[in-house]
């Protein structure tokens, strides 16, 4: 066990997901438990950058276990991408006497720690988040489940008002270059048709179907973000072929971020968070930890690459369905 660490910095990055808050709890209560003091940055690199810090008390933290977004807030930071802005972050970390930093973010996130260890060289914990699940050393990412919850109740209620009108929706899910969000929300909500990024046949037979589709029904297609089409395009593509469809596009956005974590991003903040101050205490440097088969698992920052998770299964799944 690590008994040199007494202090300790967290921050949020990146686009902010449901259960970032549960996962500064959990960590702040086990660092508590183990004589750790923690500092939460705000505004991800650019409060290391600035210095911009609080005193996280378990307590306090508590019961925002339920909230959506992050009470640290989060950014995109230019500055951090610079060597200068690194300098200075190692800077506030030496004034503030950081021993170690857990970040809450995405594949970015990581990129950016690795590049910060050539300077800096006290521990480094990753804990995945980002509502596309597109990270490698993790079954779910924080964020996702909640993101595919909110997807599904939003489509269903666009279900009610397309059946009423017989009318052709595509809904456009996040997911900047992954289907994740997509596949799962698609067949979930019964869907006649998913486009995904990872997938080209998809669209041919989306263009197949909606060929012959009479107008005596809702037909909803849903299409990720990310997926090389679109919505617009699909939406032509289809008026091409059936003219005498009614259509309508709904880009379903951040509404898909916020919201009150869903049980399980709850439960995957509080074991990351946990996980996180145990690998610190276990002298792990510049990993993430993730949930792999149900179980804890760590992965060096090196290895966690964007990853396209639409295994054979879900691709099956997605053929089955859009057949
Ligand atoms: N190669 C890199 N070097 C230094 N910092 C980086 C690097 N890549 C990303 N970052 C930092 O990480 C932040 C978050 O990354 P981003 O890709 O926006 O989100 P995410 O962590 O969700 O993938 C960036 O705004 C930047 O400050
Ligand atoms: O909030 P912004 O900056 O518009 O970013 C939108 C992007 O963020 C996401 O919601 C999540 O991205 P992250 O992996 O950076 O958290 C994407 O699905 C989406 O493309």
């Amino acid at each position: 066990m690590d008994s040199t660490i007494k202090h300790i910095g967290v921050f949020t990055s990146g686009g902010d997901s449901p259960g970032m808050n549960a996962a500064l709890y959990a960590i702040t209560k086990t660092a508590e438990v183990n004589g750790i003091n923690v500092s939460g940055f705000r505004k991800g690199y650019e409060g290391l950058i600035d210095g911009d810090l609080v005193q996280l008390k378990s307590h306090e933290l508590q019961k925002l276990t339920q909230k959506g977004g992050t009470i640290l807030k989060t950014a995109r930071s230019k500055r951090f991408l610079e060597l200068e802005g690194r300098k200075k972050a190692l800077q506030t970390l030496n004034v503030n006497k950081i021993d170690a930093l857990i970040a809450i973010g995405g594949d970015g996130t990581f990129k950016g720690l690795l590049a910060f260890s050539e300077i800096c060289d006290i521990p480094f914990i990753g804990i995945p988040g980002t509502i596309d699940n597109d990270i490698s050393g993790t079954d779910y990412t924080l964020g996702f489940d909640s993101a595919v919850n909110t997807a599904i109740e939003s489509i269903d209620k666009i279900r009610d008002t397309a059946e009423s009108h017989n009318r052709v929706f595509i809904v456009e899910v996040m997911g900047r270059d992954s289907g994740y969000i997509g596949i799962h929300s698609g067949l979930m909500v019964g869907a006649d048709a998913i486009l995904i990024p990872e997938s080209d046949t998809d669209f041919i037979n989306l263009l197949d179907k909606v060929k012959h589709y009479d107008s005596d029904d809702a037909f909803l297609i849903v299409v990720s973000e990310g997926d090389e089409i679109g919505a617009e395009l699909v939406s032509s593509k289809i008026k091409e072929v059936n003219p005498n469809v009614d259509l309508r596009i709904t880009k379903l956005g951040h509404v898909q971020r916020g919201g009150n974590p869903s049980a399980l991003d709850r439960m995957l903040g509080i074991r990351l968070g946990v996980a996180a101050i145990d690998a610190l205490l276990q002298g792990k440097n510049n990993v993430m930890v993730g949930i792999l088969n149900n179980q804890l698992h760590l992965t060096p920052f090196e290895e966690v690459v964007k990853q396209h998770k639409i295994n054979d299964e879900l691709q099956d799944l997605l053929k089955l369905f859009s057949s």
